[in-house]
């Protein structure tokens, strides 16, 4: 069984949400403030608190490295920490690190994230450098269960500067579908997703549905959900159609308890609670 086949069975059972962990100091509850502790180790402990209260919900959790190594190596601690501690339970875990090099670098981070101190089960890749961006992960995919998540159309509204140009009658974004596609054929899993999935954010929906008619091997990473304005209902023909994807979302749940005024050590019911909504405003599509 690959990653792959692993995460579209989680999101069939728990529901397709990732919970992403973009965690910065200014999300704390007040009482992990006032602790005697590294920002590191409070970081730490928030993240626990919510993976515990959100662990029968999240078919995977995302971890978000800027967040970490802005706090340096106390950050990459808390970075090790949360993945370790999510892993330990059994959670898939995708390592937001958006990495992308010429293929000696490139087997440097694979390493990096995919064994050792940040070992992660799926992380994301920037391929617009080409296959060699992508191909020193490839081992891994093979003999590890490791996967990929390869950026397609993102969600960021200059994304059209360049993935949304034409390049004959297709765009940049849609090429990198035909590369996704043909990327993964060797790492077919049970399920009919290949091992190397792709990042189409939720901005679009209109331009979803053609992407997954043109990559049906490919399973999504979707950001866009909450705080940059996705909808259930804005994935619900996607999913109707097939359940082909996890929709992320980070400050959205994160901050659940901050939008409830919430500061002691109940803050992850809050964060439940937004978690069990986002599941809730998909699911109702189905
Ligand atoms: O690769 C990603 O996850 C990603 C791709 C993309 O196109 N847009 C996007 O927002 N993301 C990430 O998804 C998360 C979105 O966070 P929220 O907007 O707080 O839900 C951040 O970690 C982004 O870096």
């Amino acid at each position: 069984m690959t990653i792959m086949d692993r995460l579209y069975k989680e999101s069939i059972a728990k529901g397709p949400i990732c919970v992403g962990l973009d965690t910065t100091l200014k999300f704390l509850p007040q009482y992990l403030i006032s602790k005697d502790w590294s920002d590191g180790e409070k970081i730490t402990e928030f993240n626990k608190k919510i993976i515990d209260a959100t662990e029968d919900l999240a078919a995977t959790y995302k971890v978000q490295i800027a967040c970490y190594e802005a706090l340096g190596l106390d950050g990459l601690s808390a970075y090790s920490a949360t993945v370790k501690y999510a892993r330990n339970k059994g959670k898939i875990v995708i390592g937001d690190v958006k990495r992308g090099d010429i293929s000696s670098t490139g087997d440097q981070y694979a390493k990096g994230h995919f064994s050792g101190d940040f070992e992660v089960d799926i992380m994301t890749v920037n391929a617009y450098m080409g296959e060699d961006a992508v191909s020193p992960y490839y081992p891994y995919l093979r003999d590890h269960s490791k996967g990929l998540f390869v950026l397609q159309r993102t969600s960021n509204p200059s994304a059209v500067d360049v993935q949304n140009l034409k390049v004959g009658d297709q765009s940049v974004y849609q090429i990198m579908g035909d590369n996704i596609e043909k990327w993964g054929k060797d790492f077919m899993g049970e399920s009919g997703f290949s091992a190397i999935g792709a990042v189409v954010g939720l901005t679009r929906p209109e331009e979803f549905e053609a992407i997954q008619d043109q990559c049906p091997h490919t399973f999504f990473l979707v950001p866009g959900y909450g705080a940059q304005g996705g909808t259930g209902e804005d994935i619900a023909e996607i999913l109707k159609r097939s359940r082909c994807a996890v929709v992320n979302s980070s400050r959205g749940l994160i901050t659940g308890h901050q939008k409830a005024g919430c500061e002691d050590e109940g803050f992850a019911d809050y964060v439940r609670k937004a978690t069990l909504a986002m599941k809730e405003d998909i699911l109702q599509w189905l």
